[in-house]
């Protein structure tokens, strides 16, 4: 997949409590070929403060100014109804109506969730109340109402990689429900658990969501994320992974999330894991060798 029907930039970062995650949406924009398909969610706020907590009571930071985003990217996904989608974030909140939607034109989607945390809290286990912490969880169906897509997910049709924080009432649910979860050092040095898992779990051809949070690579790899955890993926690995679920499932959707640009980092670091999706970085001859 080269060619998205839709561009979603998301500059929410009010699920995450880190400004500067809204830059991150569009420094990815820029960093990509100029595209006709593109299209930026900024609901108007007028006066009203994005970081207050507008819903009385309500468990989530910011609850206003995420639920306000996700109406809106909603209602762009619901007018242009693509069957492929590119969304640059943003926190990690933004997936809920991009999976979601995509859900509802693929009933079959798989979702891959390369991330160094669960996302897997409810309001009430957050020990954070941020809600990019519960994104994976309310597109199960479980979270504030108010936040729960209409289309939700199986957690059957899911996997984890690179994961490595989890908070305890996470890990109960992933227990649970059987998620499989392989970790950064099983990436790196036992491949064969990704082939595996790829040929027990994804049908072969079957629609693919790939949710790119950057705060699964290494932190001395790509430091410029809100929350980095020390133990991550290093790029090679990342690409290779990438390359290894594209030879199985049938790349419909990307979101990648989390970027805060004001952290000293080199862009081009990302290069590579971009060319692995499909993503045509600006003025950059795609075949040039990778670095890695
Ligand atoms: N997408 C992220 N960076 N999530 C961080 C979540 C951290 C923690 N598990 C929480 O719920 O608050």
């Amino acid at each position: 997949m080269t060619d998205w029907d839709l561009q979603l930039v998301v500059p929410l970062w009010q699920g995450s409590g880190e400004p500067g995650i809204a830059q991150g949406s569009t420094r990815l924009a820029e960093m990509l070929s100029p595209s006709t398909v593109r299209h930026i969610v900024e609901p108007d706020f007028g006066t009203r403060d994005t970081h207050a907590n507008n819903e009385d009571n309500s468990l989530i930071e910011s609850h206003d100014a995420v639920e306000t985003h996700l109406i809106a990217a909603s209602n762009v996904l619901r007018a242009l109804m693509p069957s492929s989608l590119l969304t640059l974030g943003g926190d990690c909140t933004m997936e809920v109506a991009s999976v979601s939607h995509m859900a509802l034109i693929h009933p079959d989607l798989h979702v891959v969730w390369i991330d160094a945390h669960a996302d897997l809290n409810t309001p009430e286990s957050s020990p954070s109340g941020q809600a990019h912490g519960m994104p994976l969880r309310t597109l199960f169906g479980e979270g504030h109402p108010d936040l729960v897509p209409s289309t939700t997910l199986s957690p059957q049709r899911c996997a984890l990689l690179g994961t490595r924080s989890m908070d305890p009432p996470e890990q109960a649910f992933i227990a649970a429900h059987e998620l499989p979860v392989i970790n950064p050092e099983q990436l790196q040095n036992e491949p064969d658990l990704l082939e595996e898992l790829l040929v027990r779990w994804l049908p072969d051809g079957a629609p693919l969501y790939v949710h790119l949070d950057l705060d699964v690579l290494d932190p001395t790899v790509w430091p410029a994320v809100a929350v980095p955890e020390p133990g991550g993926l290093g790029i090679a690995t990342l690409v290779a992974v990438i390359n290894k679920l594209r030879t199985r499932g049938n790349l419909v959707g990307v979101g990648i999330t989390e970027y805060v640009p004001g952290v000293d980092h080199n862009p081009s670091t990302l290069w590579p894991v971009l060319d692995a999706l499909g993503i045509t970085v600006q003025g950059r001859n795609n075949n040039a060798a990778q670095e890695g």
